[in-house]
């Protein structure tokens, strides 16, 4: 049974119509790239997904049951969402942060146990944070508290991962270091679904990719089958090429 799948789902903005009757299928371990250009619905889609965003016609279901009828704390526990701006309004902690991915397992009154704080502390570390547990939330910097926020969908410990740019302002060695972690949760069984605007990530972690062209059309499928230059040229509005080096693809713009 596929872990989350969408049927004949169309979403639209306002008057603006950005998908139409998209039919996605994701499977256990498996890693979706989503790319489109700036306002196609990516963010939009995502929030579909997890249940945030009413879409005008159809339906999203997770593991086979319609999203919409499954309690939050319940979706919680199955699907993680990392959002692309993540303002916190009150003071907090890093740790404090990082543990919130545990409230879906917690009563209403219940306290973090040793356990979950342990689990909040080694995501942490695997984002290079180990020292930042105490530090106050505001006082990071954009890429800190970015790598914070992909941390906290970590200590979720969901089996789908709905991340939106979780890369963005990371500088190039957190970018690499955090794709490998993505490789570690997709090695343990775990699916994911990421936005980015680089379509070179799709070769480090992809096993298919989303195309939103941002007017209802899209596209799907394993990554060889969908990103070529020609395609994401269409998408992109822009000129590009393949490089190939070492058995690599390579997306480039032309300039
Ligand atoms: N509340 C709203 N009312 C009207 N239009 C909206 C609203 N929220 C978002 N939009 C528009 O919907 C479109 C899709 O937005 P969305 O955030 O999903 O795009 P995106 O693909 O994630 O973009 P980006 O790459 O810039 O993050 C954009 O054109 C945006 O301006």
């Amino acid at each position: 049974m596929s872990l989350l799948q969408t049927q004949n789902l169309s979403l639209k903005q306002g008057d603006r119509v950005l998908i139409t009757d998209l039919n996605l299928t994701i499977g256990a371990g498996e890693a979706w790239i989503v790319l489109g250009e700036n306002g196609c619905g990516k963010s939009t889609l995502l929030a579909s997904l997890a249940a945030w965003f009413k879409p005008s016609a159809g339906t999203v279901l997770l593991g086979g049951q319609a999203i919409t009828q499954l309690a939050p704390a319940q979706r919680a526990r199955v699907m993680a969402w990392q959002v692309q701006q993540d303002e916190c309004p009150f003071p907090m902690t890093v740790l404090e942060k990082t543990l919130t991915g545990r409230h879906p397992y917690l009563s209403r009154w219940q306290w973090e146990s040793g356990a979950d704080v342990t689990l909040a502390q080694q995501q942490l570390a695997r984002l290079d944070l180990a020292d930042f547990g105490a530090r106050d939330l505001a006082s990071l910097s954009g890429g800190e508290r970015r790598r914070v926020s992909l941390a906290t969908a970590l200590t979720q410990q969901a089996p789908l991962l709905l991340l939106d740019e979780p890369l963005s302002q990371l500088d190039l060695r957190h970018q690499q270091q955090a794709l490998g972690v993505l490789r570690e949760e997709l090695q343990q069984g775990r699916s994911i679904v990421m936005v980015s605007h680089d379509p070179n990530h799709a070769r480090q972690f992809a096993t298919h990719a989303l195309l939103l062209f941002g007017n209802g059309q899209w596209r799907t499928g394993v990554l060889a089958d969908v990103l070529n230059a020609e395609m994401l040229s269409k998408l992109y509005h822009y000129p590009v090429f393949e490089m190939q080096q070492e058995g690599h693809r390579w997306f480039v713009p032309l300039s």
